[in-house]
Order: structure tokens, then sequence, then C-alpha cells
């Protein structure tokens, strides 16, 4: 079991479908299994959060993880406005998917959201660099329950965006029975 040494906002966006139920364990980081990074899933370039091959995509950079916390970056671009100037909405809650979705991986298994919730504590101008975290408060059979934010300009900047998440555990078959092409 590990607890992660996260700083915590005071009040998550969680709601009784994104809190994990009492007993829910937070299991041992098990990294990403090799099995499950083979270009089709984790790792995709096409990835609209993290894929180099997106255009206009997020291009979200991992910059480590450690006690079941995994951390990235993310610059806003022009390409990301809702108002002028200023990031859209969606977009941030897409950086948080990424991000929950990538601690959800390092469990060693297979995830897909099911469920998540976002808020927005503040706007997110183009140009600025959002630091974000995300970690695993608890699994549940299936289900894994996963928590994250994000601060302007700094790890320690100020909290723009947070964000819970219910994914559930899918065969490797989910990637590719439904795919178009
Ligand atoms: C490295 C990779 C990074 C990836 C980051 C990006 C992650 C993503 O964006 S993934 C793409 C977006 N998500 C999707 O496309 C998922 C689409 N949905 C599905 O495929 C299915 O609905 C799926 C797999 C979530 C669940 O279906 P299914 O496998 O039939 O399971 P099902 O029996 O319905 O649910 C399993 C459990 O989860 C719960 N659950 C499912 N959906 C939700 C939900 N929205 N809210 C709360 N609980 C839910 C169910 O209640 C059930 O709980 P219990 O076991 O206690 O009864």
């Amino acid at each position: 079991m590990t607890t992660p040494s996260v700083d915590r906002l005071p009040a998550g966006p969680a709601s009784s479908r994104t809190t994990p139920p009492p007993g829910a364990a937070v299991p041992e980081e098990a990294g990403p299994d090799p099995r499950l990074t083979d270009g089709v899933l984790a790792g995709y370039a096409g990835c609209f959060g993290c894929g180099e091959e997106s255009p206009h995509g997020l291009r979200l950079r991992r910059t480590g993880h450690a006690d079941g916390v995994v951390r990235a970056e993310y610059v806003v671009q022009r390409a990301h406005q809702g108002a002028p100037g200023l990031a859209h909405g969606g977009v941030l809650a897409t950086a948080m998917d990424e991000m929950l979705g990538w601690a959800a991986w390092l469990l060693g298994r297979r995830y897909v959201t099911g469920r998540l919730e976002t808020d927005f504590l503040r706007p997110v101008p183009v140009g600025a660099t959002l630091h974000l975290r995300a970690w695993c408060r608890g699994v549940d059979g299936r289900k894994a329950y996963l928590e994250g934010e994000g601060r302007v300009g700094a790890p320690d900047g100020p909290p723009a965006v947070r964000a819970a998440g219910l994914f559930v555990e899918v065969p490797r078959e989910h990637f590719t029975k439904e795919r178009m092409n």
C-alpha cells in the first residue's frame, strides 16, 4: 500500500460516484507494463492529450512519477483557447483526463474513463505552463478512483483546475473491436 504524499487542495470535486468506498486500497505503483505500451494504447503518438503527431493536441509532457503521483507539464496553445487568450475549460478537463489516465495505467492495468468531474478555479492564459499531477485514491474490483490538480506557473503555483475520476478496467479488445481504421 502506498499513500501519495500530496499536498491536497482543501475541497475536492469528488461526488459519491468518484469517491472510493471505505476499505478500497491504493495498490503499489506497478509502472506501465510493457505489454500495455505497444503503440496502440499508452504512448500512442496520435493521442490528443500527449501524442506528438496530434497537430493541435495538448502535448502533455510527463516529468516523472514517484510515491504514486504522476507529474506533467502542459503549455496552453492558441489552438486551445475558449475566451480570447484563455484556455477552454474542456481542454483543461482533457488535460486532467489524461493525467488521471496515466495515474491509473501506472497501476499496471488497462483503464478507461467512466466518469470525470472537474472544478475550474481560475482562468489559465495562453502561454502559461500548467503543472499537473494525479494519483490513485483507491481500487475496488475493476474500478479505480483517481484525483488530480493543475497549478499555474510552478508546481506550487496557484491552483487552476482539479479533478476526480472513476476509471474502469477493460480488456485489450476494448481498444480494437470498435476502431474505425
Ligand atoms: C495511458 C492512457 C491514458 C488515457 C487517458 C484518457 C482516458 C480516456 O479518455 S478513455 C476514453 C473515454 N472513455 C471511454 O471511451 C469509455 C466508454 N465507456 C465504456 O467503454 C464502458 O461504459 C465502460 C468500460 C466504462 C464500463 O462498461 P462495462 O465494462 O460494461 O462495465 P460496467 O459493468 O458498466 O461498469 C463496471 C463498474 O463501473 C461502474 N461505472 C461504469 N461507468 C460509470 C460511471 N460513469 N460512473 C460511475 N460508475 C460507473 C459501474 O457501476 C460498475 O460498478 P459495479 O461493479 O459496482 O457494479
